[in-house]
């Protein structure tokens, strides 16, 4: 039987969030992907059905139409599907008023981004999106994209976006702002505006002026943490939806129960209230990031690289193998915990058991490839920092130099070293360059040597010799032993350290 697709007229009252409409535009979206779609309109349709507010949202997808000529042809409506082992349920945000693609629709983003009603300019661009450089990062003014952007191009960069709506806004009135980054950067909102303001000084000496003053007195760039494990989109979860609403939606999400949000609360032209879904608003937000960015994507990351490598597709398969739990505790609890704060209303011992089980959720199948994808923009935030805090104490990390050598090892492998399908599938915008390093340099100590010379974990530790000779010796190990065997040398060095 042919089901009728998801639209407004098909959608199950009782799925729907919230009955308000229609919606006038108050926030564009940059990034209409899956998270996004899982996370802030969640966030935005608990705030309509408590509040009534002009807070739709024109999304704006980066290149692909897929997605935004599915929203068209849904009347803006999806389900998110959310999965535990308890069981699935889907719900209906119906939140988003427009979608838009930039690549071929860029001057209607821009005049998006500068109507006077849009008060909010939210991002999920991937870290890989904000055209930076993990080394300085500044923004890369060498990038061909930054480059035409600056030359007056239509814009095709996110933060080209950003400055060309905002200078487009500022001629038509000049109305205040804020620009909300909701990937997983560190400190995301001073960093977008940091890059917003390089993007403008880089500009004319009038075009700059203007600008500048503008971003002083009317726009606002407040941080926030975001959490929920959000994977990608496959038939099955349109078979989920099917089975629960009776409609073909071509675009659901798939997310886990759990979903966390803390924002700094400085919205110069209002926002929607999010804390009815749950958003916690607060002054210490870098508390709750640092504690998010480094437990759970630091160690994400390195259950996804010896997952993989391991031939495991999703995490809960790699975090189900002993050697794998293992190092997944060591790196957050003797490597990554001595370098947050912890909030003060986060029981910890509660907050790790709950990871484990988030990441456990084998209903949720988050992969590994997706995980791993784009190391080199997201290592370079997470490993540094806390390696040099040990180093500097005289103590090895050896759960995050075999984080270093088991991302290297499925991007960049050795040759003659097989390092899987799912490593195979990890993006990765240093892939080529990693790849003539490993060609260049086949031994273990001057490839790792090479590698960090690049600036890739930053400048400091490819100085620290005993920090690039340990990731060479996991590389060797993971090569002739695999990465089980990697693990347990990682596992005896720390307990070795700690007897
Ligand atoms: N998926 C999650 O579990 C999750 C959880 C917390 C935070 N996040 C944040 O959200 C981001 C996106 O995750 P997702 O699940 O929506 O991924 P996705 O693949 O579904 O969507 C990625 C989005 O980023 C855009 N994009 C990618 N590269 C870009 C570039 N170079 N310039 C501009 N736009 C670009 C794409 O157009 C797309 O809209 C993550 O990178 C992370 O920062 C995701
Ligand atoms: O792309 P990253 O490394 O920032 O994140 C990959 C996953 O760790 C991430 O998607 C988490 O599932 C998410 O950050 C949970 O909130």
């Amino acid at each position: 039987m042919t089901l009728p697709r998801l639209t407004a007229a098909s959608t199950p009252p009782a799925a729907l969030m919230h009955h308000r409409g229609p919606l006038e535009t108050g926030i564009v979206h940059l990034g209409l992907g899956n998270f996004h779609r899982a996370h802030q309109a969640v966030y935005t349709a608990a705030a309509l059905a408590a509040q009534d507010g002009p807070w739709g949202i024109a999304g704006v997808a980066s290149r692909s139409a897929r997605i935004a000529d599915s929203l068209r042809e849904q009347d803006f409506r999806y389900g998110t599907v959310q999965i535990s082992p308890a069981g699935t349920t889907v719900e209906v945000p119906a939140v988003h008023t427009a979608a838009l693609v930039a690549a071929t629709q860029p001057d209607a983003v821009l005049d998006a981004i500068a109507a006077p009603g849009t008060r909010i300019v939210t991002l999920t661009v991937t870290e890989h999106g904000y055209t930076y450089s993990p080394v300085t990062h500044r923004l890369d003014l060498d990038h061909p994209g930054v480059r035409g952007d600056l030359a007056g191009a239509p814009p095709s960069t996110t933060i080209g976006q950003i400055a060309r709506g905002l200078q487009r806004r500022v001629r038509a009135g000049g109305a205040p702002i804020t620009v909300l980054s909701c990937d997983n950067l560190t400190a995301n909102g001073e960093h977008t505006g940091r890059l917003v303001r390089e993007f403008v000084a880089a500009l004319p000496a009038a075009e700059s002026a203007e600008l500048s003053s503008y971003l002083d007195t009317a726009v606002r760039f407040p941080n926030c943490m975001v959490d929920r494990i959000v994977p990608a989109t496959t038939d099955r979860y349109r078979q989920d939806v099917a089975r629960a609403l009776g409609v073909r939606d071509e675009i659901p999400v798939p997310a886990e129960p759990f979903t966390m949000w803390v924002l700094e609360d400085d919205f110069i032209a209002g926002r929607p209230a999010w804390e009815h879904g749950g958003a916690v608003f607060s002054d210490d937000v870098e508390a709750y990031e640092l504690l998010k960015l480094r437990l759970l994507n630091g160690t994400h990351s390195l259950i996804a690289y010896l997952g993989a490598l391991d031939e495991r597709a999703i995490i809960p398969d790699a975090v189900a193998q002993p050697f794998v739990e293992q190092a997944a505790r060591s790196v957050l609890v003797e490597d990554y915990l001595p370098s947050v704060r912890v909030p003060a209303d986060v029981d910890l011992d509660g907050y790790v058991a709950q990871l484990f089980q988030r990441w456990s959720n084998t209903a949720l199948g988050h992969g590994t490839h997706q995980v791993g994808s784009d190391g080199s923009v997201k290592l370079a935030q997470r490993i540094p920092e806390p390696a040099r805090l040990h180093l500097d104490r005289g103590r090895m990390p050896h759960h995050l130099a075999l984080t270093v050598a088991a991302y290297l090892q499925c991007i960049a492998p050795p040759a003659g070293f097989e390092p899987g399908r799912y490593a195979a599938a990890m993006s990765d915008p240093a892939r080529p360059a990693l790849a003539d390093l490993a060609a260049a340099q086949p031994a273990p100590q001057p490839f790792v040597q090479a590698v960090l010379d690049t600036g890739l974990l930053g400048t400091d530790l490819a100085g620290h010799r005993e920090f690039v000779d340990r990731v060479a010796e996991f590389r060797t190990i993971l090569t002739t032993h695999g990465s089980s065997a990697a693990a347990a040398e990682a596992a005896s060095a720390g307990l070795a350290v700690s007897a």
